[in-house]
């Protein structure tokens, strides 16, 4: 027997006792037990609980969850492989979902990647999400530039890294974002995916889906303050040079608790490149 029919009873019990807590392990268990083969198990609390989701999210409820890259630690593992490097592992946090890793560029690469950004800096701007372009927000007070994909041989290693640490294809991100902050320059805390409500996002949405996660890597390190703060779950990480934060989120809707902002650079300044993941290719 390789499919069975969800019965309506059935798709109410895979629903409770989802809802009651039980993992997907415990309700295939039950399910083996009462005579179901394995596959269609799965099939069958995957058919029941994406349906779910999908009646929730119409009655007003937040938007069904997508798959998101991450950061695998496969057995507790601290230092993980980036390809060309090896990058070691400072905090994780499991929801939200946020690791901090070190040594994700080296300190010359960081130099490299600010000399190549520096001549190209205008005031930041944020996208309009009443019309999809871009303008220049008061929320924003840093200067930024953006690098197509693979522009030089830094940004191409730095993107094989991530991709390579995240198991999410090069193809699938935008190019990387530059951002300088001087004395007292903020990123005010914002999400980074597009609000979907926003009729400006369509054109946006269509380019490679909806951003899934974020890296920011740390190009220098400020003398005080310019940390990355994430107020839902009081956090704030350290800028520090070299290091990066990952962080993902699998539905447009604060419910991922992801809001996070780049707080006042209180003496020195502060370089990042940020680099936005798509759900797909991203052209
Ligand atoms: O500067 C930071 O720490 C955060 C940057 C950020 O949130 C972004 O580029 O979207
Ligand atoms: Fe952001």
């Amino acid at each position: 027997m390789t499919s069975q029919s969800i019965t309506p009873e059935l798709r109410a019990w895979i629903v409770s006792q989802a809802q009651a807590g039980h993992g997907p392990e415990a309700l295939l268990t039950s399910m083996r037990a009462s005579g179901w083969e394995e596959d269609a198990a799965l099939q069958a609390m995957e058919t029941a609980l994406s349906g779910f989701l999908a009646e929730q999210h119409k009655a007003g409820g937040p938007p069904v969850p997508i798959a998101v890259p991450d950061i695998a630690q496969p057995a507790g593992v601290n230092v993980l492989d980036a390809g060309d490097r090896e990058v070691r592992v400072v905090m994780a946090m499991r929801n939200p979902r946020v690791v901090v890793v070190s040594g994700l560029l080296s300190d010359d690469e960081c130099d490299e990647l600010v000399a190549l950004a520096a001549p190209r800096m205008a005031r930041s701007e944020t996208v309009d999400v009443a019309t999809g372009g871009n303008e220049v927000n008061a929320a924003r007070t840093s200067r930024g530039m953006f690098f197509e994909r693979g522009e030089n041989e830094v940004a191409r290693k730095l993107e094989a890294r991530i991709a390579k640490l995240l198991d999410w294809p090069v193809d699938h991100g935008e190019g990387l974002q530059v951002l300088h902050y001087g004395p007292g320059a903020e990123y005010r805390p914002h999400h980074d995916y597009f609000d979907p409500a926003q009729p400006g996002s369509v054109p946006i949405l269509k380019r490679g889906g909806q951003r899934v996660a974020t890296v920011v890597t740390y190009l220098n390190t400020p003398l005080a303050g310019g940390g990355t703060t994430f107020p839902d779950v009081a956090l704030e990480v350290a800028p520090l040079k070299g290091h990066a934060v990952f962080f993902s989120y699998d539905r447009p809707h604060p419910i991922t608790r992801t809001l996070h902002g780049g707080a006042p650079v209180v003496e020195g300044e502060k370089w990042v490149a940020t680099k936005w993941l798509r759900e797909r290719v991203f052209k």
